[in-house]
């Protein structure tokens, strides 16, 4: 590991580079899988008739088998469409990790100065009635279901994960957890 950093850095490594890294790692990697697993089960428990139509989905492809495997999920749409839709409504990191601006820009008319920290509302954004015409505001699979619209920072509508090269490093292994 150590000598992996100093390759990768022209700044000499020691241990608190490499606590800080484990600490970003153990923190990022956890508390947001976690609440989106949370999320996940609130909005099924506060929509019974969706619960139950992802218990049918899961049933009919797995069978009798006691646990989903990794290679039963492209055969779950439905529950893919819950996750995408729980990532929208109730986004696990609501307003991104800060950015600064490195030179002066404008930004749909706002004049940004350089060293200015932004920060990504990304709650507002997956609830913007512009970009989610049907109720926003409302918990709905079906909106996902059959839709190819990516969640890994490609689509601006849906950044749970963020965007760009800060985009979250951990995003594969999440999305596998949830
Ligand atoms: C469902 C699970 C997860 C979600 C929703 C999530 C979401 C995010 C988001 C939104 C960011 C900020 C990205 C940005 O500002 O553009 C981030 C950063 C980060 N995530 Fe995740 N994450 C998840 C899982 C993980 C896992 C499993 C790990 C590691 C094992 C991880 C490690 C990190 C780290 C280290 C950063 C900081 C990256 C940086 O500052 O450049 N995340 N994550």
């Amino acid at each position: 590991m150590q000598i992996k950093l100093e390759l990768n850095s022209n700044k000499p490594t020691n241990w608190d580079r490499v606590k800080a890294l484990f600490m970003d790692l153990f923190l990022g990697g956890t508390d947001s899988s976690a609440a989106s697993i949370v999320w996940i089960m609130t909005a099924l428990m506060k929509a019974p008739h969706i619960m139950k139509k992802v218990q049918t989905e899961i049933r009919n492809a797995v069978g009798n088998k006691a646990k989903v495997d990794e290679d039963d999920l492209p055969t779950l749409p439905y529950l893919k469409a819950v996750i995408n839709e729980t990532f929208r409504l109730y986004t696990p990191v609501p307003m991104l990790v800060p950015r600064e601006t490195t030179q002066k820009c404008v930004l749909d008319g706002y004049e940004i100065q350089p060293k200015t920290t932004v920060y990504v509302n990304v709650w507002v954004i997956t609830r913007d009635p512009e970009c989610w015409k049907t109720s926003p505001e409302e918990f709905l699979p079906e909106r996902f279901y059959g839709s190819d619209m990516p969640v890994k920072g490609k689509d601006f509508g849906l950044i749970p994960f963020g965007s760009g090269r800060r985009i979250c490093p951990g995003m594969f292994m999440g999305l596998a957890n949830v």
